[in-house]
């Protein structure tokens, strides 16, 4: 039996089994065997054309955005008007056929956003080039998807469905979980909360290995855990074509979750959207400057949300941490400015910096 009939397989005793505790243990197992089988349908497979299953994109500048729909919802269109790249748009299904990388400048970042084709309900099976455009998605820090406003609200469900069916988890945190393999095998399970939708027979059955357990979560977090090839990735979603749809249900988009709503057309709200994407991309700004000199406002450093003092001096230069004495840093991280600091001290968006080295 091939994958596909084993997950459809799998699907179908989901549906025909009872919510009920009686069931609870045994619909755990399902799901950790579906999950299974899912995962393995990313894997290249043996035989021609297998390496070349992604697209061959390398990564460059600060971060990388991919940009996730269904066909001719306007993903191209955007590419051409945010970046100096061309990529073809047209009035029919799947007019981009390849993975084509642009560039936008912003707060002194350079942020790669990546136009796919279009994917279809069942990609994650590997339908169309589903697979390759989801192996793409995977490698990105922020998912714009992309919805088509004058088309039905289920588009956004169905794709996030197929996303999630590969183990791209959006929006979420990763499970505050400890999970570590015994070398000799067998079991160990700790939990430091009080656990009301595990237990800890099903968690001895779905694994062999040493974990614990620091949060309540649910049985699928639990399989995300365990498989631990999980992409918990920030999403936008961006309805485009609002030029074509009316003021009221506008509104109505406008206001839900993580949403942003544009007119590639009519260039409304595409600067917003950028601010966002920068926003949701969790970077920082930070300016270096040399004692008794100003500071570099033109330049700049990029660095990811969470930073430290050592963190920026990598950036600055590799032996930099070896020299380092102490730091003076000016801005909203600190109490009194300039505040002398250490390694650690977790630096904000718009800091400066003056990094004193040994004598
Ligand atoms: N009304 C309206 N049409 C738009 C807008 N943006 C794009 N379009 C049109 O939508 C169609 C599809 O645009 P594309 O950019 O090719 O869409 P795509 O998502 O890249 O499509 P595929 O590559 O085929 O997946 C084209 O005819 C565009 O002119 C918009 O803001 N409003
Ligand atoms: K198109
Ligand atoms: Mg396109």
């Amino acid at each position: 039996m091939g994958i596909l009939e084993k997950i459809a397989e799998i699907e179908k005793e989901i549906s025909r089994t009872q919510k009920n505790k009686a069931t609870e243990y045994h619909l755990g197992l399902l799901k950790a065997k579906l999950a299974k089988y899912r995962v393995q349908l990313l894997e290249p497979t043996k035989g021609a054309g297998a390496k070349g299953e992604g697209f061959d994109v390398m990564k460059s500048g600060d971060a990388r955005v991919a940009l996730i729909g269904f066909p001719s919802v306007g993903k191209s269109t955007l590419l051409n008007k945010l970046t100096k790249t061309h990529s073809e748009a047209g009035a029919y299904e799947f007019t981009t056929l390849t993975c084509i990388p642009g560039k936008i400048e912003y707060n002194g970042a350079n942020i790669q956003l990546l136009d796919l084709p279009g994917i279809i309900e069942g990609a994650s099976q590997g339908k169309g080039r589903g697979r390759q455009v989801i192996a793409v998605a995977r490698t990105a820090d922020l998912i714009v998807m992309m919805l088509d406003a004058t088309k039905s609200r289920q588009q956004r469900y169905l794709l996030e469905r197929e996303l999630e069916a590969v183990g791209i988890r959006l929006n979420c945190e990763k499970p505050n979980v400890y999970f570590k393999i015994k070398k000799g095998g067998g079991i160990s399970f700790n939990a430091t909360v009080k656990l009301t939708q595990l237990n800890e027979k099903m968690v001895y059955h779905i694994l062999h290995d040493y974990m614990l357990v620091r949060e309540d979560i649910s049985v699928d977090e639990f399989i995300d855990v365990v498989l631990g090839n999980r992409k918990y990735i920030k999403c936008l979603f961006v309805y485009n074509k609002i030029d074509s749809i009316t003021i009221e249900e506008l509104d109505k988009l406008a206001h839900e979750h993580n949403t942003i709503v544009i007119s590639c057309e009519m260039d409304l709200n595409l600067d917003y959207l950028i601010d966002q994407i920068w926003k949701h991309l969790n970077l920082l700004r930070v300016y270096t400057k040399k004692r008794g000199e100003y500071p570099d406002l033109v330049g700049g450093l990029i660095v990811r949300k969470g930073a430290s003092v050592e963190h920026v001096c990598h950036a600055i230069h590799r032996s930099l941490v070896d020299e380092f004495r102490y730091a003076l840093v000016w801005g909203t991280s600190t109490k009194h400015n300039p505040q002398r600091v250490g390694l650690s001290h977790i630096i904000d968006n718009e800091d400066v910096i003056q990094v004193v080295k040994k004598k």
